[in-house]
């Protein structure tokens, strides 16, 4: 589904030139779950930002679905992003003056989809996360689990190819970060495909496939091997 081909990414500043990717080949199937381990600064954010389709490799192609992406223009990009990925973040990214129905909505505002397909997806998406009972809630009203599960049915409203989770569970105490954790498992059960950078080991081991990345360069490791 997902096939990055021989990429590289570098970044110059001034004077100096930074690899942030060297030579990175890697697969992604239909259905898997793959964590993405490494050291701070080793390109983790680099590579979900080039699969997800918010940069472009310097060397190298991408293939969504058979597609190079690895050129796109802004338009297709955003294109791309609207329709085939569903973006988690760390720090949630909800809008805080609107309720969770209006903030699972949004992505399809940007496809524009009719109001009323709105309200019944946002509601869909919002039952697969078990938050039926906050719709109408604002961020503010709700407790850190509550804005990630927010935060999920915003990625998974718009039926995407592929969730990417940076550190999905990082700013969530533990319990809040287990239960997360077994959304997500739940979800890829359910046959979505999760990518999911973490600094957590336990739950890097939960994850069907490990990447680990150092200096740039990627590596598939076994559970054992973390
Ligand atoms: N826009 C940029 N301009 C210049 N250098 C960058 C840029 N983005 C990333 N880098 C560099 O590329 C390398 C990889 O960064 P990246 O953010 O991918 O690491 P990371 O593994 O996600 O780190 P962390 O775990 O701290 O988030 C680092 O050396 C970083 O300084």
């Amino acid at each position: 589904m997902i096939e990055v081909r021989k990429v590289n990414k570098t970044y110059s500043m001034g004077k100096e030139i930074v690899k942030a990717l060297d030579d990175v080949s890697l697969r992604i199937n239909a259905g898997d779950f793959v964590a993405i381990v490494g050291p701070s600064g080793s390109g983790k954010s680099t590579l979900m930002n080039l699969i997800g389709g918010l940069d472009t490799p310097t060397e190298g192609q991408i293939f969504v679905d058979g597609k190079d992406i690895s050129h796109y223009k802004d338009k297709e990009m955003s294109k791309y992003r609207n329709e085939k990925i569903g973006f988690v973040f760390q720090s949630f990214n909800l809008e805080n003056t609107l309720t969770a129905l209006e903030n699972v909505m949004m992505p399809l505002i940007f496809a524009g989809v009719k109001e009323k397909t709105r309200k019944e997806k946002a509601l869909k998406a919002l039952e697969l996360v078990d938050l039926m009972d906050k719709t109408k809630n604002r961020p503010m009203e709700m407790s850190g689990g509550q804005r990630q599960r927010v935060s999920i049915a915003r990625a998974l409203v718009n039926d995407p190819h592929i969730v990417f989770a940076d550190e999905p569970t990082g700013n969530l105490d533990s319990k809040n970060g287990k239960a997360i954790m077994e959304l997500l498992h739940e979800l890829n059960k359910k046959g979505y495909t999760i990518v999911m950078v973490t600094h957590n080991m336990e739950q890097a081991k939960q994850a069907a496939r490990i990447v680990s990345i150092c200096d740039g360069r990627t590596r598939e490791v076994n559970r054992d091997e973390i």
